[in-house]
């Protein structure tokens, strides 16, 4: 496990004034799980991950691993603790004059491994990453996706406990993102492996995350299970955030037609009110808004929405507008509520 507690990192901004790049942050991730740091550039995330390793030393607060302070260490016990983290990076950080095989064998080297113990190790991690074809090349002839796989590869020779992950897939494509994601999430699985990884795309934290963090100004502004943040996102940015997968807000299209409509209908056949409703798990194939429908005597427009998967459960977000008396939408709300459904009023956007 690791508790980040009350962590604070200053620096001295350029007109020499003090900046708080990490403000007073406490988080706790749990062993084997695939935690997820958020927040727009800028936020703070590279500059909190770095403090998991002391690559950047905390100006305030600890940094516990399975209950070690990492800020307590001396030098030789930091050096021996850092082992037990890997790291990996947005520009792969390889040696260009070595070859995949020796990049991935240089921890090993600087361990002080023989070389018949080093190949035991290094062979075994080429099939895990799927680069055992390329060991002989060098970075400058393989693909962005493989370089990664070579970090990966090059991060896991120490067995580490914890990996972290600084934007690794910023700068693949989305179908080279998807394959490293999944190898990523394959090595969590089968190594039991915590990975804590920072991102500004919310796509790649819907894809593999169990838990996340969302980063503004220093601050972490909300955290909790993907699926729980997704489904009622409490602060503007994750919601402007989520909105970049699943859409928050109606296409301006939609609502012109919807205030058309509205101004066409007739006040004395019930009201018209808009609302949000997030589905997950079983409530997403239930009939429920046909039961609704029946049930309170409503009528129902779907306006927009999408289904998705987050953590293995489906997800949905649809849009409607519902029409009856408002005894009864609030009735039909309260029932949809009380069947899993987050409900959302929107009638302020119209
Ligand atoms: N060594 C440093 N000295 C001074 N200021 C720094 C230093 N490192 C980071 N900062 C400042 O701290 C703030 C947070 O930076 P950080 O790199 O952690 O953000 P980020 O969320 O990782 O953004 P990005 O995704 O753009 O890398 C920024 O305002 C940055 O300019």
């Amino acid at each position: 496990m690791i508790k980040i507690q009350a962590v604070t990192q200053r620096f001295k901004g350029a007109n020499g004034a003090a900046v708080d790049a990490v403000k007073d942050v406490d988080l706790i991730i749990n062993k084997g799980e695939i935690f997820g740091i958020i927040g727009r550039s800028g936020a703070g995330k590279s500059t909190l991950v770095r403090t998991l390793n002391l690559l950047n030393r905390p100006t305030a607060g600890k940094i516990i691993i399975d209950g070690k302070d990492l800020t307590a260490l001396n030098a030789g016990q930091l050096r021996e603790a850092r082992r037990e983290i890997g790291m990996i990076f947005q520009h792969f950080n390889l040696l260009s004059s070595r070859t995949v095989y020796d990049n991935i064998a240089l921890p090993l080297e600087l361990a002080g491994m023989s070389k018949t113990e080093i190949n035991a190790k290094v062979t075994p991690l080429l099939e895990l990453v799927g680069l055992t074809a390329l060991k002989d090349r060098y970075p400058a002839q393989i693909s962005g996706g493989q370089k990664q796989r070579v970090g990966i590869a090059r991060a896991l020779a120490n067995d580490p406990k914890v990996l972290l992950s600084d934007e690794a897939t910023s700068a693949l494509d989305p179908e080279t993102t998807r394959s490293i994601l999944e190898l990523l999430q394959k090595i969590n699985k089968e190594l039991g492996l915590t990975i804590v990884l920072i991102t500004h795309q919310m796509e790649v934290i819907k894809q593999i995350c169990d838990r996340m963090a969302v980063m503004e100004a220093g601050e972490v502004i909300e955290h909790g299970q993907v699926i729980d943040i997704f489904r009622s996102p409490k602060h503007p940015v994750t919601r402007s955030m989520i909105g970049d997968v699943i859409s928050q807000e109606l296409p301006s299209g939609v609502l012109q037609r919807l205030r058309a409509q509205l101004e066409k209908s007739d006040a004395s056949e019930g009201t018209d009110h808009l609302f949000r409703l997030a589905f997950i798990g079983d409530s997403v194939s239930q009939p429920l808004l046909s039961e609704v429908v029946r049930k309170f005597n409503l009528d129902f427009s779907i306006l927009h929405g999408q289904i998705d998967e987050i953590q293995g459960q489906a997800f949905g977000s649809l849009a409607i507008l519902a029409n009856g008396s408002s005894t009864d939408i609030a009735a039909a709300m309260a029932y949809l509520n009380a069947q899993g459904v987050t409900v959302e009023e929107l009638n302020h956007v119209i």
